[in-house]
Order: structure tokens, then C-alpha cells, then sequence
């Protein structure tokens, strides 16, 4: 399934040669879907025009060409409105006050600035008061396993963490700041974040691959007194469950009898077995590249020798296709194409198929959506995204607000449900298992039941005002 994209296309059209419902059919029929037309320059002879078209990423190619060998048509420019809005990068830094004159200049800077770090140097908390530290994540990749692209590297990576920290801003107010390393060696990744850390509130790791971002986020969440969470791992795996908690609803099946095949045990895989043995499931077969993880067999990644030895975990050694037949569930972490309508057919009544690789889902919507009862995807396209989006502005807007030292179990169990809450029984539906990101009381409803298990948990350094009894 192709990924779609609008372009905008600059032609100019001799009047005499073509007119512009032939332009207009020549793109339908190459695969566009003409959606905006502006008339930049109307000639005697030729009128220049942009024309905005919706077009799969495959197609685009297809479209201009139709046009550039069109007679009468001449293509002056052609540009991606997604690239458009990436020109230049999509976040900057802002001062928050003014510097209008010397005074204000001799307090934000020297010689003012100076008593302001003495005393944080007398009492290095005052750095949380003192300093964008409050309210400041960093977002950390090396660009090993960028969305499905794979290890494309640190540079490709930066439009990714460049949106997170965008997303971090604008559904929770929580600035964020990308940092692409050039390093995939665990050990010098772990050394560089703990040496930046003394800026940060909190560090979201994203797109480590796995084994290594294992070992990364355990060793840093000992290492560090700010909490850390590979979004990957927990935020999917949070809102899965928040998804799998309402799409159960739905099929009145109950959690402790379904069985669920997780297809994909990297990051996300793994987090997503750990969360939904946590939550009940006890039914579980763990798909990956070499088939089903086995009980009872050594395996080199430790995350694997774990799910090995855990009583829930079944149909070892078995293949996706073997494992699928009478699922109640498919939970697809992997690559993109991976299930077939088969697949689906071969499972149990009422299955509910979250296919969220990104870009492209395990199998195409579309094909999988007449045999499913409840289908979610992690693309904005489509109802019922399961991104982790819905889990990390909240978590960290909680923690940073209570100062918290960890992100536990119990903030993620709470952040799950938190989720899952905000669609309320009337509302939901097989097209409506998970909130909207856009819905405002993801992050208000998240943001306060991560505070709350924090502060029960004891990992909470400060009690807001709105805590305190
Ligand atoms: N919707 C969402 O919120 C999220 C979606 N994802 C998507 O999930 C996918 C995996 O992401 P990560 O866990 O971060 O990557 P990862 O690289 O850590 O894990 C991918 C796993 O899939 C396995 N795999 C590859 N081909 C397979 C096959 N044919 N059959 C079974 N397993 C196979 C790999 O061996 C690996 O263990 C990516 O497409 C990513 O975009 C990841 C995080 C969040
Ligand atoms: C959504 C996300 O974090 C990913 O696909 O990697
Ligand atoms: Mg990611």
C-alpha cells in the first residue's frame, strides 16, 4: 500500500494546443486526484497555473510525466507540499521575554545571570526552578531503526525527532529538542546522554533498535536521576493495551481468555508481550523473524530468554500462519505486507487486527477490513490509529509536573487506562476503540493519573499544588 502525498504542479498551457479539463483528465487518469487550482498568470496566449493533486507516492512520478509529455503543456515546477513544510526544519528556539535595553541585557546575561548561577552551584534543584530544565525532554535516537526505514542514520533521522518534538509542544506544552547521534556503540550513547542530561527534565529515547535499546534505557534509568522511557517500547505498548482494553469491550471477550499473537519482538514487540502479560492476557505467541519464541529454549537477547520462561507463552516455534489460526487478536510490530486475507480468515470470530508497522501496516486496510470485526493502524489516515503518540506528551508532561524520578509500571498501566477512558461506552464502536490525538483530554486525563501513580509509587519528587491535601 502505497503512501499518499499531494504535490503541487506549476504548468504553463498554450491555449491554443490544450485546454485545462484535458490537463485535468490526463491526471485522473494517471492516478491524481486534482484538489485545489490556482491561476498564477493569464496570458493572451498561455495561462500559467499551479494545480494542488492528492497522489500516492508511487503515482507522483506517473502524473507529471503525463503532463510533461503532453502537447501544449509545459511543467514549469513540480513541489511536494510534505517536503514544504519540512524546508528550513519545523521547530525553532524562542526567547521568552524581550531584550530591549542594557538592563534587561545585564539581568538575562552578565553580570545578572552570574547570582542566578551561583545558586543553582549553591543547590543544583534550583535548576528545575531556574532553567528551561523543567519542562525540557530530550528526544534521542542514533537512527538505527527509524520508523519501518531501518537504520538509515542520525541525519535521516532528525525529520522524525524534529515531529516528536513538535508533538511534545503542542498536545502537552512540553518542549522537546531532537538529538540525532552519530554513535550506535551502547556504551558511547549512554555515556553522551548521561553527559547531557544536566539541560533535560527527562530523556525520550526513540528509534534505538533492539537488543541495544534495551540495555540503553535499563543502564540510563539506573544511571540517571530523570526519568527516561524508550517511546518505541512503552508508549506503544501503552496504547495498545488502552486499544486492546476498549476493542475487548467491543467483542465481550475478557483479557484472561483471548489469545493474542504479537507479530514482531524488537522494541515495540517486546514491550507490547510485557505490558499485556502485566494487564492479564494469558494466552501469548511471540512471532519473529525465525517463528515463534519457545519455552524452555536459550536465547542470546535477554528480552527473549525472559518471554521464554514465562508461563503464558505458547505455540513455540510455530510459524505467523500457524500461530494466526483460531487468534482472537494480531498485534503486528514488524514490516509492512507481512498478513494476508488468509491470515485473517484462518482466525477466531470478531478478530480485532492491529497491523502498526509505519509507514506502511502489515497488511493494506482496505484488503483486511471486510474480514476483521476491529482494525487499527498507526497511520493518521485511517480510524483507530494506535500511535504512541497518544502515550508520550502526556507521561512526560506527568512526570516533569511531579518531578518524578522513573517512569514504573504503574504510571504506564495508569496511562493505558487513562486512554482508554476517554472514549466512553456510548462512543465506542469498532471504528472508535482509541481517542483521537487531537481529543484535549488524552493529555489532561494522562498527565493527571501519571501524577497520581507517581506520587502512590512514591517515584514523585514534588506534589502539585492540586495534590496536596
Ligand atoms: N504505531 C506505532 O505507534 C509504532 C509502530 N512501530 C512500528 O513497528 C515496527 C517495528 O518497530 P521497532 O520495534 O521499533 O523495530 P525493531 O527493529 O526493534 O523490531 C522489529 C522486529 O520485527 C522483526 N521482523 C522483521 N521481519 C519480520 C518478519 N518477516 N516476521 C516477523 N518479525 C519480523 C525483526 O526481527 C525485529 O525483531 C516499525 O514498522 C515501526 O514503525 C513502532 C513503534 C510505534
Ligand atoms: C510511531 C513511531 O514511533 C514509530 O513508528 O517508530
Ligand atoms: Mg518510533
Amino acid at each position: 500500500m502505497a503512501v499518499g502525498t499531494s504535490i503541487i504542479i506549476r504548468v504553463e498551457l498554450d491555449k491554443t494546443a490544450v485546454n485545462f479539463g484535458e490537463v485535468a483528465t490526463a491526471i485522473n487518469n494517471a492516478g491524481g486526484d486534482v484538489i485545489a487550482v490556482d491561476v498564477i498568470r493569464a496570458g493572451q496566449l498561455t495561462t500559467i497555473r499551479d494545480i494542488t493533486v492528492n497522489v500516492s507516492d508511487i503515482e507522483s512520478q506517473k502524473v507529471v510525466n503525463a503532463l510533461q509529455f503532453m502537447p501544449g503543456v509545459k511543467v514549469v515546477n513540480t513541489s511536494d507540499r510534505t517536503f514544504l513544510v519540512h524546508l528550513g526544519g519545523k521547530i525553532e528556539v524562542q526567547p521568552k521575554l524581550p531584550i530591549k535595553n542594557r538592563d534587561d541585557l545585564s539581568k538575562v546575561y552578565t553580570p545578572g545571570v552570574a547570582r542566578v548561577c551561583s545558586a543553582i552551584h549553591e543547590n543544583k534543584s534550583k535548576a528545575y526552578s531556574l532553567t528551561i530544565k523543567r519542562n525540557m525532554v530530550a528526544v534521542v535516537s542514533d537512527g538505527s531503526a527509524v520508523l519501518g526505514l531501518g537504520d538509515i542514520g542520525p541525519e535521516a533521522s532528525i525529520p522524525v525527532m524534529e515531529g516528536k518534538a513538535m508533538l511534545f509542544k503542542q498536545f502537552a506544552g512540553v518542549d522537546a529538542f531532537p538529538i540525532c547521534l552519530d554513535t550506535q556503540d551502547t556504551e558511547e550513547i549512554i555515556r553522551t546522554i548521561k553527559a547531557i542530561a544536566p539541560v533535560f527534565g527527562g530523556i525520550n529515547l526513540e528509534d534505538i533498535s533492539s537488543p541495544r535499546c534495551f540495555e540503553i534505557e535499563e543502564r540510563l534509568t539506573k544511571e540517571l536521576d530523570i526519568p527516561v522511557m524508550h517511546d518505541d517500547q512503552h508508549g506503544t505498548a501503552i496504547v495498545v493495551l488502552a486499544g486492546l482494553i476498549n476493542s475487548l469491550k467491543v467483542v465481550k471477550k475478557p483479557i484472561g481468555s483471548v489469545r493474542v499473537v504479537v507479530n514482531g519482538i524488537g522494541a515495540a514487540g517486546v514491550a507490547i508481550c510485557k505490558m499485556l502479560l502485566a494487564a492479564g492476557v494469558s494466552h501469548l505467541t511471540a512471532v519473529d523473524r525465525f517463528g515463534a519464541i519457545k519455552p524452555g529454549e536459550e536465547y542470546e537477547n535477554k528480552q527473549w530468554q525472559w518471554l521464554a520462561e514465562q508461563p503464558q507463552l505458547q505455540n513455540g516455534g510455530c510459524t505467523l500462519s500457524e500461530a494466526l489460526v483460531g487468534a482472537d487478536v494480531f498485534i503486528g510490530v514488524s514490516r509492512a505486507g507481512l498478513l494476508t486475507v488468509e491470515h485473517l480468515k484462518s482466525m477466531a470470530s470478531d478478530p480485532i487486527v492491529f497491523a502498526m508497522a509505519n509507514p506502511e501496516p502489515e497488511i493494506d486496510p482496505e484488503l483486511a477490513e471486510p474480514y476483521v470485526r476491529i482494525l487499527a493502524t498507526g497511520r493518521s489516515d485511517y480510524p483507530n490509529q494506535i500511535n504512541n503518540v497518544l502515550a508520550f506528551p502526556g507521561i512526560f508532561s506527568g512526570a516533569l509536573h511531579c518531578r518524578a524520578r522513573d517512569i514504573n509500571t504503574e504510571m504506564k498501566l495508569a496511562t493505558a487506562h487513562a486512554i482508554a477512558s476517554v472514549v466512553t461506552d456510548e462512543e465506542l464502536n469498532e471504528q472508535y476503540i482509541i481517542p483521537s490525538v487531537f481529543n484535549a483530554h488524552v493529555v489532561e486525563t494522562v498527565r493527571r493519573e501519571v501524577v497520581k501513580a507517581a506520587l502512590r509509587t512514591g517515584v514523585a519528587r514534588r506534589v502539585p499544588s492540586e495534590f496536596r491535601e
